[in-house]
């Protein structure tokens, strides 16, 4: 069957569940809030500064890759970078078909220049909110739900988890950990993802992206995730996947799948920072084939040069995926929110399952 083009996956409702906010700046916003808050870049012409940060963060390690992270969190350090970026965000997935969102961010990394941490998580909801109605009044409504995240390899988790539940109420629906992973096992932020659960609250946590089943293990064992950021190194977990040969879950793929733990695969970024060597070599191939929890997110839509229609379309070339396939990545990424069960049904029966049927013919 033929790829489904990029400009047919454009108008076709999606849902994604593994976005940075600090990861998806504009360029040409980056050059004008660094000019204003004097930070110097390596590029000051936006198509140029957009083709430094794919090839600075194709890097082969998550550690250089996330080095790239430096000069988009040197501009959001004001209301003003913070509530511009938010608006941007929310107006670039909904142009890209996006219905429904889950953006995240690091709070901690965004007090450089005196906010408070209320002050981020308020001045980044209202540019979500500012660009979710002008997205609704321009035909393309989205929904955009927050994830606060705590840096990994910092001492900030409980504070940033508490920050979570006190604004569960105003737009944030999920907590994360993020950054380094080798050396930062998910255990050490343990107090954080207690409080969490004795609070009903959700969380994800990347795991299983540079590092491999140990972090998965203890994200989901002793950590309580209710969904995989990346997961990827999961397949390592699965023998026999060569032709002809039997495969074979080991406890922990058995135990993923079976409870159907969501995974949020991000391919582009996985093959930027060595976690796959290309798409087509990319596991979600076979994750898909063995009825994973399965969804595609960007990830880093700027060090990607992405959206969530490329992904899609990388992955239809790839692996021969149709209609069917992207509605059923969809729809797992809809069943896998954090918002409430009626909200996510709502937004699978009247927007999802009809864009499809129409799609399909
Ligand atoms: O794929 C990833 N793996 C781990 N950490 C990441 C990834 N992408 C971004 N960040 C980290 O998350 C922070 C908050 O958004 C970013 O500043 C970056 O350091
Ligand atoms: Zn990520």
């Amino acid at each position: 069957m033929a790829a489904i083009a990029f400009s047919d996956i454009v108008p076709a409702p999606k849902a994604l569940l593994h976005d940075h906010l600090d990861g998806g700046l504009r360029p040409a916003t980056i050059i004008e809030l660094a000019e204003r808050v004097g930070h110097e870049l390596p590029a000051t012409d936006p198509a140029a500064l957009g083709e430094w940060f794919v090839a600075a963060a194709d890097s082969g390690s998550l550690e250089r890759y996330l080095e790239t992270f430096a000069h988009t969190v040197a501009v959001m350090q004001t209301v003003e970078g913070l509530h511009r970026v938010a608006k941007e965000c929310a107006l670039d997935l909904a142009a890209d078909g996006v219905v429904y969102a889950e953006v995240r961010y690091a709070p901690e990394q965004h007090l450089e220049r005196g906010l408070s941490l209320d002050e981020v998580v308020e001045a980044v909801n209202a540019g979500f909110a500012e660009g979710a109605a002008e997205a609704a009044a321009q035909g393309t409504p989205i929904r955009v739900g927050v994830l606060l995240t705590a840096m990994r390899h910092a001492a900030r988790s409980q504070e940033i988890a508490e920050l979570s539940v006190r604004f569960r109420d105003a737009g944030v629906v999920g907590f994360d950990i993020a950054g380094a992973e080798a050396g930062f096992p998910p255990t050490r932020h343990l107090d954080a993802f207690e409080y969490l659960q004795r609070e009903n609250f959700h969380f994800t946590i990347h795991a299983g992206e540079a590092f491999g089943l140990p972090s998965i293990w203890q994200a989901i064992q002793w950590c309580g995730a209710d969904r995989l950021g990346h997961g990827v190194r999961l397949v390592d977990d699965i023998t026999g996947t060569a032709a002809g040969g039997d495969v074979v879950l080991g406890r922990l793929a058995a135990y993923v799948r079976d409870k159907r733990i969501p995974l949020e695969l991000c391919p582009s970024s996985n093959v930027q920072t060595g976690a796959a060597s290309s798409i087509a070599e990319h596991p979600i191939g076979l994750l898909h084939d063995l009825r994973f929890r399965v969804t595609v997110n960007t990830d880093n839509r700027l060090m990607s040069g992405t959206s969530m229609s490329r992904e899609m379309a990388l992955l239809s070339e790839a692996f021969g995926w149709g209609w069917s396939d992207l509605q059923w990545l969809t729809i797992n990424a809809m069943k896998s929110a954090f918002i409430p069960y009626d909200e996510r049904l709502a937004i699978i029966n009247d927007l999802i399952k009809p864009g499809y049927a129409k799609l399909m013919g």
